[in-house]
């Protein structure tokens, strides 16, 4: 993972001191952008110990079309804690967007079956895009998505080298990123989402691309930024899926297991609300 600790450096050494809707502070750059083929092993920070289990289950509960937070809070996951009303309600959020986007007409647009239809049937296609930036809808939601859009990309076989099924790529833009609390999640679930539709749509690994707008470290994450710099990032975990899985709706957290790893011990901090 020496794709993140160069993104963290690169913020400490060139980022300006920039203010922010929390109050914090942070240290920023505007762009940036990270590359990760998903087969040299799953891109899970190896320098602090990250939790899976709550990586695994917000994603799950994202395809769902879940905006609530009573599934993550029933899996012991707290990370969505803070933004929630007294009812556990999110407002109209990433599962929303993703599952039920809303029509003009009273409808609502299915994105996900949408890119699993195109990824398998015209994989040439240009336009494969899941958006939950909803411009109308944003201010009902607790938080503006920050993984705002994400796009597929298809890289045809190579027959000359034998190869029989194409490569899945998947780049997303975030357009606000919390370096060191929020980005190690993102870039371990948008691997995961691309391995899971890898499976799905029966081709192989390609890249996850990861590009930022507003790419930060909040300044009482200064210390915690250090310390991992100062330690040697491990080899890469494997993510071992359950292979008969052939629906993207029907994965269990049951069906993940991952393999070799190996991390440095977990660091604290606290999250800017
Ligand atoms: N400032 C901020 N940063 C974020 O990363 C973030 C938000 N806000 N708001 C919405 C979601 C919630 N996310 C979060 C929230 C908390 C942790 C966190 O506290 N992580 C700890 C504990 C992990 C756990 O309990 O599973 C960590 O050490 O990674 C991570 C991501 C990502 N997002
Ligand atoms: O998946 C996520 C969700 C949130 N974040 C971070 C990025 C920012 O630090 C805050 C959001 O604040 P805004 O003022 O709305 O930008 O949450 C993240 O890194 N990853």
């Amino acid at each position: 993972m020496k794709q993140y600790l160069d993104l963290m450096k690169h913020v400490m050494e060139t980022g300006a001191q920039k203010h922010d809707r929390t109050g914090t502070g942070t240290v920023s750059v505007f762009g940036y952008q990270m590359r990760f083929n998903l087969k040299d092993g799953f891109p899970m920070v190896t320098t602090k110990k990250l939790h899976l289990k709550s990586i695994i289950h917000e994603l799950i509960w994202f395809l769902s079309g879940d905006t609530n937070i009573s599934y993550l809070k029933e899996n012991g996951v707290r990370i969505w804690d803070e933004w929630a009303d007294a009812e556990g309600n999110l407002g109209p959020v990433y599962g929303y967007q993703w599952r039920s986007w809303p029509k003009p007409d009273g409808g609502h647009i299915d994105q996900i079956t949408q890119v699993v239809n195109q990824i398998r049937n015209n994989p040439d296609s240009r336009r494969m895009i899941v958006s939950a930036w909803n411009v109308a809808d944003v201010n009902q939601m607790a938080l503006p998505p920050c993984h705002s859009l994400f796009q597929f990309y298809v890289e045809p076989p190579n027959k000359e080298k034998g190869e029989s099924r194409g490569k899945l790529s998947c780049q997303l833009y975030q357009r606000s990123a919390d370096i060191f609390l929020g980005v190690p999640f993102n870039i371990a679930s948008y691997a995961l989402l691309t391995m899971m539709m890898t499976q799905v749509c029966e081709l192989d690994y390609g890249d996850f691309i990861h590009t930022f707008g507003d790419a930060h470290l909040y300044n009482n994450h200064m210390d915690q930024a250090r310390l991992q710099l100062s330690r040697e990032p491990r080899p890469l975990p494997t993510m071992k899926i359950n292979p008969e899985v052939k629906d993207i709706f029907k994965f269990k957290f049951e069906d993940f297991t991952l393999e070799n790893y190996d991390p440095w011990p977990h660091i604290k901090a606290a999250v800017a609300v």
